[in-house]
């Protein structure tokens, strides 16, 4: 059973849609880095994730159970997960009452408090803070008590936002190193959100793409650079001037969009063609992949298209042949800028 599965999620906010998830699962006891831009989403994806905020329209499933966002409800589910700040806030007492703050909501005994905040200050290595004023701490020190806190309450998913965005580099290597840890001990999900590929690369299993709210593959197939402009009223991204494809983006100018090879058809130049826009090419090679072929087009650059093994039959189309490329309603996405 998955840990988390998010079906038709969106997010809207004052009538715009900034998060757009047809489907998307995390798997329990695995990392996960949430990648994109400033203003991608990602924020508010962790915010769903951590059952904060319940999103516009949508269902949510965690362990299987579809989540209804009543209070009541939520309440237990939420103890199971903490998200930490990209800017966390502190009470003003000591570092040590704010790791004990999660504790004392749960009605945890005092002596077991203090032993438990110690060991999770030991553990990002704030042991000798633990009775300074919390307000005293650097942007570095306040994240790693965050975390110590998070932790304290023995969560079994952990999110963070931005964990090593507002710190020094020293606090970065070593917060790092921290989730770096916790993701080794396995029963603990971790799922963060980052503009750096790298530390994505170094610290998670899986790396979630977003642009503009939607998911997008990491540099996957048909990922070609665009203009994108108003024409006749409609977003269109050209490509290379050879294409023209509508798309649905906030942004304006050069970008990447990424064309989907299941809404590119290939048709002999006798066939009836109901595409939203159809230009010339060359088919330069099939690969059969299990009842569906691959197809590599020339259409002045390099394009693949995946259509069903029959549909190519019927054409009657061969490697070599000049075809009709038609690129279907909803082809192409943004993917980057
Ligand atoms: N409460 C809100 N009201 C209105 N718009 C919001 C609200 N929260 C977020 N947004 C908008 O939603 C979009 C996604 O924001 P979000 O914070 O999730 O992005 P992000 O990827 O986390 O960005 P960053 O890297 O800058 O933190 C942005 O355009 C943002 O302005």
């Amino acid at each position: 059973m998955s840990l988390y599965v998010l079906r038709d999620v969106q997010q809207i906010f004052e009538g715009r849609t900034v998060l757009d998830l047809p489907e998307l699962v995390l798997e329990a006891g695995q990392s996960y880095a949430l990648l994109g831009p400033n203003g991608s989403g990602k924020t508010t994806l962790l915010h769903i994730l951590a059952m904060l905020n319940a999103p516009a329209k949508g269902r949510v499933f965690y362990k299987g159970q579809e989540i209804n966002w009543k209070a009541n409800y939520l309440t237990p589910i939420r103890r199971e997960l903490v998200l930490v700040d990209q800017h966390p806030i502190m009470f003003s007492t000591t570092v040590a009452k704010n790791v004990e703050y999660g504790l004392k909501v749960r009605r945890i005994n005092s002596a077991k408090r203090r032993q438990t905040a110690m060991e999770s200050l030991e553990r990002v290595g704030m042991q000798d803070f633990a009775h300074r004023p919390a307000h005293q701490l650097s942007g570095g020190e306040t994240q790693r008590v965050a975390i110590a806190r998070a932790m304290a309450c023995s969560p079994q998913v952990m999110l963070f936002d931005e964990p090593t965005a507002s710190v020094d580099v020293e606090n970065q290597a070593v917060i790092e190193k921290i989730i770096e840890s916790i993701r080794k001990e396995r029963e603990i999900t971790v799922i963060f959100s980052t503009h750096k590929r790298l530390e994505a690369s170094r610290l998670a299993e899986h790396r979630v793409f977003l642009f503009e709210g939607r998911l997008t593959g990491p540099g996957g197939e048909n990922i070609v650079p665009g203009y994108v402009a108003m024409k006749d009223g409609k977003k269109v991204c050209v490509v290379r001037e050879k294409l023209e494809l509508q798309v649905e983006s906030n942004i304006d100018g050069p970008c990447r969009i990424q064309v989907h090879p299941e809404k590119i058809g290939i048709y002999n130049k006798d066939q009836g063609i109901d595409s939203e826009q159809v230009v010339p090419g060359r088919v330069l090679q099939m690969t059969d992949e299990g009842g569906q072929i691959r197809v590599l087009l020339d259409i002045g650059f390099p394009i693949r298209s995946l259509m069903s093994r029959e549909a190519i039959a019927r054409s009657g189309i061969l490697v070599g042949d000049e075809v009709c490329v038609g690129f279907e309603a909803g082809a192409a996405d943004v993917v980057s800028r």
